[in-house]
């Protein structure tokens, strides 16, 4: 389980701490000074940290310098009252992950510490290319034994100690994020931090600002000065996820930072030099994109310093039983269940799928399936016999989210019967939950906030159901784009990428 360690003088705050994250899997652990907190880290290395910087036995910067000594990776997120915001500003420039002002605002607080969890988990769970590795071990098993895929390896491990940016092309769900923290994790600033940006997920504005940080009231809801990932991130990687959904303007700041390392932060005069290496990842044609003057060609040249092509599922071969299998073992595991196999018809129907959403969708559906599954082996029932036909319908999303939002109870409670389903009621609760999470999150786009509210749940419980159903909140806010709905544009809203 993932530790969070607390460190402040003040017991109301670990009191407060405690209970914000209460439905997070996480061990809570508090330090009342910089002495206790270097204790317990010594002994058990947290995975996030949160540090009050004014502690009765050492000057916060100091001791923030400490832990980013004993342990570069770690998140540290600031925790101040509002006149010592300079200094969490300055920790920022230094590689703390965010700063949280006092009072703390829990919702924020819970979100900080799931990116900052996420983070962690990118840098430090190895992605393992080697073998296959049972569920039990602490990897992310990236599983590819076709030549394609060997060929992926291949390029990692060339690449990976060269200091050039490289570009991860591939449809939806092929493993670029996994390409992206394998080279990360191979290269000569494993040591240093990994931090990811979805391009797509955020507004212009907002993207700019969470690149390159931005001056106090440089736009509305700029009410002090950020710090931003470049800035940040230096001496470490950036991975840049659907770059080519950057605006014209975020593609000239990213120019010139690879042409100078240079930049300005929004509204700001000073120039800041940094030293981040870029790994960006997309999986629209850019050439054409060049051609039609919606990307900028040397932009593109300078990010493609080396390119890795991933195969669409499809096209693996015999990788899709291996994946098939991985899952299988994992899911099983994960959600508690006895299933050891999988009846033939239904590896031959998952063989037949032609998989728009790639692995990812492999995924999603087999967990559906385990959740609905109640024997030992696998049985084609299970896999649902409409998300089948709705996948291979014309007008699907090439994504798909395994999620049929809106199907009807009749047909699939009759359907299910014509299974002889012997869970039914179990089903049919997943599937009204499926349908009742993904109908909403669409209309909130992606905001669990909001949707835990509406629901009159918390933000806890829809994270665990959103989880358990496997549903993909960025596949989810995708459709809603496609049906042109306006991203949502407040400077203080929640990246819905991340939280
Ligand atoms: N070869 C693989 N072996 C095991 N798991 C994989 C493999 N490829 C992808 N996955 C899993 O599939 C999911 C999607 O992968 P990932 O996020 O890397 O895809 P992506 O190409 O970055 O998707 P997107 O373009 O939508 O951002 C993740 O859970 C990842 O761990």
């Amino acid at each position: 389980m993932p530790r969070l360690l607390s460190i402040d003088d003040d017991r109301s705050i670990h009191h407060l701490v405690r209970r914000a994250l209460e439905e997070f899997d996480l061990d809570i652990e508090s330090a009342a000074s910089a002495e206790e907190a270097m204790a317990k880290l010594t002994e058990s290395p947290p995975d996030v940290v949160l540090l009050d910087v004014v502690l009765p036995d050492a000057s916060g910067m100091d001791f923030f310098s400490q832990l980013k000594q004993h342990d570069p990776r770690m998140p540290v997120i600031i925790v101040t009252a509002v006149d010592t915001s300079d200094i969490a500003i300055e920790a920022m420039k230094l590689g703390a992950f965010d700063y949280l002002p006092k009072p703390i605002d829990v919702e924020r607080l819970t979100c900080m510490v799931e990116q900052a969890l996420e983070s962690r988990r990118m840098m430090t769970v190895p992605v393992a290319m080697d073998e296959l590795l049972t569920p039990a071990q602490k990897h992310d098993a990236f599983v590819g034994r076709c030549e394609s895929m060997q060929h992926v390896f291949k390029a990692i491990g060339r690449v990976a100690a060269q200091s050039v940016t490289v570009l991860i092309r591939g449809e939806s769900g092929t493993g670029k994020e996994l390409v992206a923290r394998a080279i990360y994790q191979h290269s000569s600033r494993a040591k240093g931090p990994f931090l990811a940006v979805n391009c797509a997920a955020l507004s212009e504005t907002l993207l700019e600002s969470e690149l390159f940080g931005h001056e106090k009231g440089a736009f509305t809801g700029a009410h002090s000065r950020r710090i931003g990932k470049f800035e940040q991130c230096s001496g470490g990687t950036i991975f840049l996820d659907e770059v080519g959904d950057m605006s014209p303007s975020v593609q000239g700041k990213v120019l010139r930072l690879l042409q100078e390392q240079k930049f300005e932060r929004v509204g700001g005069n000073e120039t800041i030099e940094t030293d981040a290496r870029i790994i960006s990842a997309t999986n629209q044609d850019l050439e054409e994109m060049c051609r039609k003057g919606e990307f900028r060609e040397d932009l593109y040249y300078r990010l493609n310093g080396y390119t890795i092509n991933l195969p669409p599922l499809k096209d693996r071969g015999e990788d899709r039983i291996l994946l098939i299998e991985h899952f299988l073992a994992r899911l099983a595991k994960e959600l508690n269940k006895e299933v050891s196999g999988i009846a033939p018809d239904a590896q031959t129907a998952l063989l037949e799928y032609d998989w728009p959403g790639n692995v990812r969708e492999l995924e999603s559906v087999l967990r559906r399936a385990l959740l609905y599954c109640s024997g030992t082996v696998l049985l084609k029932s299970a896999l649902g016999k409409d998300l089948f036909k709705e996948k291979q319908s014309a007008n699907q999303s090439s994504k798909g989210s395994g999620v049929s939002a809106d199907g009807g109870l009749a047909r699939f409670v009759e359907d299910r019967l014509a299974d002889e389903s012997t869970d039914l009621y179990a089903e049919t609760l997943a599937e009204m939950e499926t349908q009742l999470l993904t109908i909403l999150l669409r209309h909130t786009e992606g905001n669990q906030s909001e949707a835990a509210r509406i629901l009159g749940i918390t933000r806890g419980s829809l994270r665990n159901k959103i989880r358990s159903l496997g549903i993909s909140i960025e596949q989810v806010v995708t459709v809603s784009d496609e049906d042109e709905q306006p991203k949502d544009e407040q400077a203080d809203s929640v990246p819905v990428e991340q939280c």
